[in-house]
């Protein structure tokens, strides 16, 4: 499980101390969990310092129990491509590499075989509905293609945790409801799954809703419910 521990995140700005996260504490349960708030609250800091790409100023990330956070940032790489998978706005996938390639690509870093990469790029390809498109470069894809080769390849060492930020950004809404439907087959297959986004009828699907506020959570909404509750009693 991922948890945050009174998760801080303070930068300098000349004079000026912003704090982008405050105090953020939550456990992470398998499922789908949402992110919202306005531009500045700081979602993509928490992402960043939940994911390791970035440090607390205090407090700590856990995952399964292990404190993740003060480890050296070799170690946080190692932990993230094979506990983590990231599908974010900019697919990010490398031009000059093959759809079924990149899927390959975390694979390859994990040091597995060329025939063990490509027997398991080619079923999360067809996994994702593109299995005829393994050969192609991501300039001859769709972008709801491309994103679909991203989330493909975010599984690819089956992680437990999944990050998506504005998943579906950049997409028309068919494309954006394919990836959607994607990102919830792996919540519900019990995967932990999270989301940031500013789309309101995307983050209504998810089991729970985290409302921040000037870097604090203020408030978790459990939307196929309809209940919420006072953060501050966390
Ligand atoms: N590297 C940095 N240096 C200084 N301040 C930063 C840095 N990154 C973020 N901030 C500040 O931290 C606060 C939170 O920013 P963050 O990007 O996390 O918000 P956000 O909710 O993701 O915003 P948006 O929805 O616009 O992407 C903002 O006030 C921002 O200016």
């Amino acid at each position: 499980m991922l948890e945050a521990v009174r998760l801080h995140k303070r930068y300098h700005q000349g004079e000026l101390d912003v704090v982008a996260v405050d105090h953020f504490t939550y456990a992470f349960p398998p499922g789908l969990t949402a992110i919202v708030g306005p531009s500045g609250s700081g979602k993509t800091t928490l992402l960043n310092l939940l994911a390791g790409f970035d440090v607390p100023t205090e407090g700590e990330v856990r995952l399964d129990g292990r404190v993740f956070s003060s480890l050296s940032e070799d170690e946080r790489a190692e932990v993230r491509l094979r506990h983590m998978g990231f599908v974010f706005q900019q697919w990010n996938l490398i031009p000059t590499l093959t759809a079924l390639e990149n899927v390959a690509f975390p694979l390859m870093l994990a040091g597995q075989s060329l025939r063990e990469r490509t027997e398991r790029a080619q079923a999360l390809l067809a996994a994702v509905g593109l299995e005829k498109r393994a050969k192609h470069l991501p300039s001859r894809l769709s972008g709801g293609e491309q994103q679909r080769v991203a989330i493909a390849r975010a599984l690819a060492l089956d992680p437990p945790v999944l990050f998506a930020d504005e998943p579906t950004g950049n997409l028309d809404s068919a494309s954006g409801a394919r990836v959607v439907e994607l990102l919830l087959a792996q919540a519900q297959g019990g995967r932990t799954v999270i989301l940031v986004t500013h789309d309101l009828e995307l983050s209504c699907k998810a089991e729970r809703v985290l409302h921040l506020r000037d870097g604090r959570l203020t408030r978790i909404e459990t939307p196929s419910a309809g209940l919420t509750e006072a953060a501050q009693s966390l």
